[in-house]
């Protein structure tokens, strides 16, 4: 059975014995061929089918992680500031980990099933009169004041979380790709994706012979 990412790449993750795992189990979500993007861009295309994750977004992969480290270093309380996704992962993640968990939004400026999501979770709410950045200048001086530890990416658990989505590509596809590219609203998860890629041995092929790049812009076509 799957048991989460911090089970499955704890080799490659910074977590011990020690570190207490919430999980929800995700990760191993789908690497889809994508057929008419590939005769489009001509080349071969897959995607990452990150929806397939329990909140329905690969912030999951971090918040596995950064949750872990939190209630490892003795947090009973994780703060965030989301405009979606991001909420509803980490109230999952603290429900799961009988944790608090407190949401900056900015006000009018959520998506609404997301922010249902953290609610039904049990998040505490708190609505910004400002935009995301304002939201997060808040949730960071919070958090240098109070006892409670930051989730937003600016975590670098999150980013370790995130980064497991090449070890699945690498591991499906048995080889490192060309190229990645994760749309902007993910600026950090970009580079570490392409950095994991990289990086993940992959049996069969030298690896200093497969370059990746994590780029946001379109694959060229090939001539
Ligand atoms: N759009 C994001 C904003 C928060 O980004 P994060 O990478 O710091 O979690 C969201 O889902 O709220």
């Amino acid at each position: 059975m799957w048991r989460g990412l911090i089970e499955t790449y704890r080799d490659r993750l910074p977590v011990t014995d020690s570190t207490p795992v919430v999980t929800l189990h995700e990760g191993n979500t789908p690497l889809l061929p994508a057929p008419v993007l590939s005769r489009r861009l001509g080349c071969d295309v897959h995607l990452k089918i990150e929806g397939a994750n329990p909140t329905g977004s690969f912030k999951d992969r971090g918040m596995t992680m950064a949750v872990s480290k939190a209630v490892e270093a003795g947090n009973k309380a994780i703060i965030c500031a989301s405009t979606g996704n991001t909420s509803a992962s980490a109230a999952a993640y603290a429900a799961r980990a009988g944790i608090t968990c407190a949401v900056l939004v900015p006000q009018g400026k959520i998506a609404l099933g997301k922010l249902a999501q953290a609610l039904v979770h049990g998040a505490t709410l708190l609505q910004v009169n400002g935009n995301f950045d304002d939201c997060l200048s808040l949730a960071s001086k919070l958090s240098q004041d109070f006892p409670v530890a930051l989730v937003n990416s600016v975590n670098p658990d999150r980013l370790h979380g995130q980064k497991t989505a090449a070890f699945e590509i690498v591991e499906a596809l048995g080889t490192a790709p060309t190229s990645t590219a994760c749309r902007s609203a993910t600026r950090a998860t970009s580079p570490r994706t392409g950095w994991a890629t990289r990086r993940t041995p992959t049996p069969g092929t030298p690896r200093s012979g497969r370059g990746c790049t994590a780029s946001r812009r379109p694959v060229p076509p090939r001539s």
